[in-house]
């Protein structure tokens, strides 16, 4: 994928969303508030508006037991689970495979009352990331995702308004070795999940509204999306 025209952008873009991920709150600048929490996992956003159009940041921790970091994003990136825990998906298309890492796609959901519908075309990047804090720990995982024109899907041709985000998935599992040499088990890994996003609402949209939905959904699909792992991993081979 090296030589593809959108590699130059995919280097640049991975790079800076996970130096932003792997730095703490308390780090990336004031402004953040908790605005959810539920056991381990804590969401945070800064408030902040473009041309008066909500596109608060985000930014989600969470850490769960018994899935791995490559596990988490293997089914964060692969397209064929994605209707089962997107659940405000209404369609979503592969516009390009272009290469086994790197995935070009075009997704419409469903429509936020009193909004108009939105859809978003944006590459989707997996890698894994050599872990240089704990030379000899486990890899840490990435996906990011950023918005792109493509040509044959204009922004706001049909009844969609295109939105614009960029999202990044970092994940670094954890291994508690069992004390008495038995084999590995999931009981003995744990993933710290980071989710970050920017969604740019692409046109017209009520603050309070978008507010209202970002704190409804967010949590909703960082819960639901984590049990799906778990529930798609659970009787399966551990994958590092
Ligand atoms: C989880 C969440 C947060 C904020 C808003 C909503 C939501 N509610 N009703 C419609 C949407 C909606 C509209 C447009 C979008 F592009 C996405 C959207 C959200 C996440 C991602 S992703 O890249 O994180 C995962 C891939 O789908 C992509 C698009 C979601 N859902």
């Amino acid at each position: 994928a090296s030589q593809h025209r959108l590699w130059p952008e995919i280097e640049k873009t991975v790079k800076q969303q996970v130096a932003m991920a792997r730095m703490g709150i308390g780090e990336c600048g004031s402004g953040w508030q908790l605005f959810a929490e539920d056991g381990e996992m804590k969401m945070y956003r800064r408030e902040e508006e473009i041309d008066g159009m909500v596109v608060d940041p985000l930014k989600a921790v969470h850490v769960v037991k018994g899935i791995t970091g490559h596990e988490v994003c293997h089914h964060f990136f692969s397209p064929q689970y994605r209707y089962d825990w997107e659940t405000t998906l209404e369609q979503m298309t592969v516009l390009e495979t272009i290469s086994d890492d790197t995935l070009l796609f075009l997704q419409t959901h469903k429509r936020i009352w009193p909004a108009s519908q939105r859809d978003v075309v944006f590459w989707s990047h997996i890698r894994k990331l050599p872990n240089d804090q704990d030379r000899d720990g486990p890899d840490i995982w990435t996906v990011v995702n950023n918005s792109t024109g493509h040509p044959d899907h204009p922004a706001n041709v049909g009844k969609c308004v295109r939105i614009f985000l960029t999202v990044c998935l970092l994940c670094q599992t954890r291994v508690n070795p069992p004390k008495d040499g038995t084999p590995l088990s999931r009981e003995n890994v744990s993933c710290k999940i980071t989710y970050c996003s920017v969604v740019n609402p692409g046109g017209w949209a009520p603050a309070s509204v978008l507010r209202a939905v970002y704190k409804r959904e967010y949590p909703k699909f960082l819960k639901r999306f984590t049990a799906y792992v778990t529930n798609q991993t659970k009787n399966k081979p551990i994958m590092f």
